[in-house]
């Protein structure tokens, strides 16, 4: 049975203040989630040890929002995947389209990225997925096979979590159908050599929606934004039906 990881990314949201206010208020919210269930925080570089600190020995894990592919070096405002391991953080997400979009992160990159996470033990979180214009255009599938190719090059299907986060839907409240999420995270699936990789959704996943988009069966968690910053939504999220 292929796991649920349900996982919240802050971006570059809450000092460490905010984030031990968000705490106080998500905690007595985590009894009785489900086993299966995990749930994962992926917070800036700042909050990692306080975060990874306090809830520790808690249902929710520690993740980072990037990680270079070097163990160390001349790399100025650059984050090694020891630094993070050091500090208990055990997921990585790798190559999301901001990272790409503003940073010039590339399918070269992010394939990088991932052999790194992965030789230090973390869990990373490769995100794909296709512009407006691309999917007008009829290009959505192309693009995504071609993403999901060189991203995953090489690497160890085993301990990999891939998150298919269609541009136009981060951030616009303009959520992919969940049977059109499903569509396409099946075609990710035909194209991996195991069969236990979980696949998100990302994209203005919120709490009037979660439930459907849990509902469809290629769909195995969510990578969340917006609605991952306030502890009454994240709950519900990690509580869907
Ligand atoms: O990593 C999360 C995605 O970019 C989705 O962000 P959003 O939930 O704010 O649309």
């Amino acid at each position: 049975m292929r796991k649920v990881v349900i996982a919240g990314n802050w971006k570059m949201h809450k000092t460490q203040a905010e984030s031990l206010a968000f705490l106080q208020g998500l905690m007595p919210q985590l009894e009785a989630v489900p086993e299966q269930r995990e749930v994962v925080l992926c917070v800036p570089f700042t909050a990692l040890s306080l975060l990874s600190e306090k809830l520790h020995g808690s249902r929710v894990k520690i993740g980072a929002q990037n990680v270079h592919w070097d163990e160390s070096g001349a790399y100025t405002g650059e984050i090694a995947s020891g630094m993070l391991t050091e500090l208990g953080v055990r997921y990585v997400i790798v190559g999301h389209s901001e990272r790409r979009q503003y940073f010039g992160e590339t399918d070269e990159t992010a394939n990088r990225r991932l052999k790194a996470a992965q030789a230090a033990g973390l869990t990373p979180i490769l995100c794909v997925g296709e512009t407006k214009q691309q999917r007008d255009a009829g290009e959505t599938d192309a693009w995504i096979t071609g993403q999901i190719k060189a991203g995953l090059t090489g690497i160890d299907q085993s301990n990999l979590v891939i998150a298919y986060e269609p541009i136009w839907a981060i951030g616009s409240g303009d959520t992919c159908e969940p049977e059109d999420a499903n569509r396409v995270i099946s075609l990710i699936r035909s194209q991996l050599s195991q069969a236990d990789v979980p696949i998100q959704y990302g994209g203005s996943v919120k709490p009037a929606n979660i439930d459907d988009i849990m509902a469809q069966p290629e769909i195995d968690g969510v990578l969340v934004g917006g609605a991952s910053l306030e502890p009454d939504s994240f709950a519900r999220l990690i509580h869907y039906q």
